[in-house]
């Protein structure tokens, strides 16, 4: 029944929109807007079709997200020529304590959403303004938001708290964890395609643009590394992973920035970016020969490893390490660098399986069994709209 609709999804990123349109559960338009605030560029292309279309914005189609989901609307009608579309599912990135699924977005909740905006600077206002922009280019039609956080609302308790005065905890400052969309799906895969990982102990590394780890047993998020905002945990494009908080105590006074200066810095200016001096970009890191470029993988990799012994320790072992994300999914270098000499919990990985990329590169004889899972936040996000339509 979930399958007869037709999906509008859209991942509203802070420089980048993508877009799926399925019709019956498949995709049938996918691609993205690319380089919005720089040179905006759209990419779109129809399952079926060997051909891809590309057009630039102009400045002002690229100005602002609305402005570009206003621009590519003719190019999606036309590819989408004798399709229609029952909903629009959104990722927002932040839910706060009040949503820990999927729902229906009215203006109330658009409200609710709004107030959150301080907690995801980077993604939470370019998320609720793709929401308006289809609100606008699809009217009438059920728009759904998805968030990150709710896949960990239910973790323990230990992991949601900081330990500052409980009013705080009370009024909201709390560990969140992000990237919900992505540990669900790939928890739903092991959950069909291999029972056993999916019932252990499991250590899932999203590393992408914006990286975190998750504990999770029995499809259930044990802890993130990501916690009030995905600021926390490991480091990221542009984002500093976990800092001492005196660091930002000293910024503030000694060196007298302001506020928005400090998350200016602490969100765009760090990470492999801040790092290396170079690029946020792991390829490009990758392929640098500079000693800059190999410290910021070198770190980024020193704290994957941290995490993962961390969160072995809590979960009383490990037995499925899986890697996704951009980084996780496409580099073997990283991938390889993680794994190094990890016998002490039986963690060994395939060089040649590793350097293939399949699904299984855990070493013969291995006792963790080490994956790699391409993730599919769309894909999840149009789950969670069907079943929302289905039992409206
Ligand atoms: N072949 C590759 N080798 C190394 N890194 C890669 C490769 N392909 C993509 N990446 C990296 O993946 C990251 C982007 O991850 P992605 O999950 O697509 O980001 P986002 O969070 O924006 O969705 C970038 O750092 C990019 O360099
Ligand atoms: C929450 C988060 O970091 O998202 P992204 O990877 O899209 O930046
Ligand atoms: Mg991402």
């Amino acid at each position: 029944m979930t399958g007869d609709l037709g999906i509008l999804v859209i991942n509203s990123g802070s420089s980048s929109i993508k877009f799926t349109l399925f019709q019956n559960a498949a995709v049938k338009v996918s691609g993205q807007i690319q380089g919005l605030g720089a040179e905006p560029r759209i990419t779109l292309k129809t399952t079926g079709q060997d051909s891809r279309t590309e057009r630039a914005l102009s400045a002002d189609e690229g100005a602002t997200h609305g402005a570009a989901l206003q621009a590519l609307l003719p190019m999606l009608e036309s590819a989408a020529d004798g399709m229609w579309i029952d909903a629009v599912g959104h990722r927002v990135v932040h839910g706060g304590t009040e949503f820990s699924a999927p729902i229906r977005i009215d203006d109330p909740i658009l409200e609710q959403l709004q107030k959150l905006v301080p907690l995801a600077p980077l993604h939470q206002p370019h998320n609720l303004a793709g929401i308006l922009a289809a609100r606008q280019a699809f009217p009438g039609t059920v728009q759904v938001a998805c968030f990150d956080t709710a896949f960990h609302r239910n973790h323990p308790w230990v992991n949601d708290t900081f330990a500052l005065p409980r009013a705080l905890y009370d009024e909201g400052v709390r560990r969140y964890g992000f990237h919900g969309l992505s540990y669900e799906f790939i928890c739903e895969h092991l959950r069909n395609a291999r029972p056993r990982a999916h019932a252990g102990r499991l250590v899932v590394a999203h590393l992408g643009n914006g990286a975190s780890m998750c504990a999770i047993r029995d499809g259930q998020s044990i802890g993130s590394t990501m916690g009030f905002t995905a600021l926390d945990g490991l480091p990221m494009g542009t984002r500093c992973g976990q800092v001492d908080p005196g660091v930002v105590l000293y910024l503030l006074t000694t060196k007298g920035m302001t506020a928005t200066e400090v998350s200016d810095l602490l969100y765009k200016e760090s990470g492999l970016k801040g790092l290396s001096g170079i690029s946020q970009d792991m390829r490009t890191l990758s392929e640098s020969s500079l000693p800059e470029a190999k410290q910021a993988i070198e770190y980024f990799v020193f704290r994957i490893r941290r995490e993962l012994g961390a969160m072995a320790a809590v979960l009383g072992g490990l037995d499925t390490l899986v890697f996704t994300g951009g980084i996780g999914e496409n580099s073997a270098q990283v991938r390889a660098q993680v794994c190094a000499d990890q016998d002490w919990i039986g963690l060994a990985i395939d060089p040649e399986r590793n350097a293939a990329t399949d699904e299984d590169i855990s070493a013969e004889g291995a006792r963790v069994q080490t994956l790699v899972i391409p993730t599919n936040e769309e894909e999840m996000i149009r789950r969670h709209t069907a079943d929302l339509l289905v039992m409206a």
